[in-house]
């Protein structure tokens, strides 16, 4: 496994997360190669980077040269095989089990012998994700938080074969882009999606016992502390992402009855009322 320092990263995935973490990368000095399947979601993930990194320079967050330097260091792909110089590559693809294990049956045959394989799941098994590989001990979990630029947290998820050199290299390679790594085993949820399934479900008991309404759900939570209440963050992740993670954690416990999904979070989804990007979950956006 490689020692040199990880200088060519490439992300697969250029939605939500995908474009949010080629950035973390490019400002702190990485050249990334950012792949999508679909060029449209490519170019809207470059233009959302170019975005943010321009209200960086409105704001004097940053230099109009450093942004010159970061989005020079970004090559867009929509070939797969992009990623064959990288030495650390992380995947941030949609979140189904077949999808990411056929993509990482790809990347193990197209990326360096020597290169991290990384995903970015936020529920499914890495060591699922792994099996479809011949070079299972590479592959570990790199979980970073939404939105990725803004978010200091990433989890660094080991399975039972993830080696341990690796995991240390990307531990040492998280701190390096500025991020506060945190190790984890792989397990359903990790730690942060684990503690967060009774975050989420207490607020939908809470209103469906008619506790409280979901406005005030989310003030006193904020007014205790928390950034955001329940209900306006699972607008902000997507409720579809959300109740996928709150049945991939169920399902990977055995239906530990402390995980339970609540009715109205499936009820959301068939609606189509998925959040900020349909315009409506459990708030109206403009
Ligand atoms: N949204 C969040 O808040 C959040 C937070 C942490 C982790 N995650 C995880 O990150 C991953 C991506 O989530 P997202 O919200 O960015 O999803 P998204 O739907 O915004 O983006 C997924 C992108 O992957 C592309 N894609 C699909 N199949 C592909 C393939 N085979 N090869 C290349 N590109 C492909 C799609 O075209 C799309 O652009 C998921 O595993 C999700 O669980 C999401």
């Amino acid at each position: 496994m490689t020692v040199e320092p990880i200088v060519r990263t490439a992300v697969v995935g250029a939605g939500t997360m995908g474009n949010g973490i080629a950035e973390v990368l490019a400002t702190a000095g990485k050249r990334v190669v950012l792949v999508d399947v679909s060029s449209s979601a490519l170019e809207r993930g470059m233009q959302a980077i170019r975005d943010r990194l321009r209200r960086r320079v409105q704001k004097q967050r940053m230099t109009a040269e450093e942004m010159k330097q970061a989005l020079n260091r970004i090559e867009s792909s929509g070939d797969l095989s992009a990623v064959a110089e990288a030495q650390l590559v992380i995947e941030a693809v949609v979140e189904r089990l077949d999808v990411k294990k056929s993509l990482f049956a790809q990347l193990d045959e197209i990326a360096d012998l020597e290169a991290i394989l990384a995903t970015n799941t936020s529920s499914l098994s890495v060591t699922a994700i792994a099996s479809a590989t011949k070079h299972p001990e590479r592959v570990i979990g790199l979980h970073f938080f939404n939105p990725a630029p803004v978010m200091p947290l990433v989890e660094v998820v080991h399975g039972p074969l993830s080696e341990r050199e690796v995991v240390d290299q990307a531990m040492a390679f998280v701190k390096e882009i500025g991020k506060d790594p945190v190790k984890v085993t792989d397990t359903p949820g990790f730690l942060v999606n684990r503690v967060a399934r009774s975050f989420h479900s207490e607020a939908f008991r809470l209103v469906g016992d008619h506790v409280a309404e979901k406005q005030q759900v989310d003030r006193i939570l904020r007014a205790a502390g928390f950034p955001m209440g329940p209900f306006e963050l699972q607008d902000l992740i997507g409720i579809d992402i959300n109740y996928a993670a709150s049945c991939s954690v169920y399902e990977g416990y055995f239906h530990d009855p402390r995980f339970r999904p609540h009715p109205h979070q499936r009820q959301l989804v068939e609606s189509g009322a998925l959040g900020k990007k349909t315009g409506r979950g459990h708030y109206r956006y403009e």
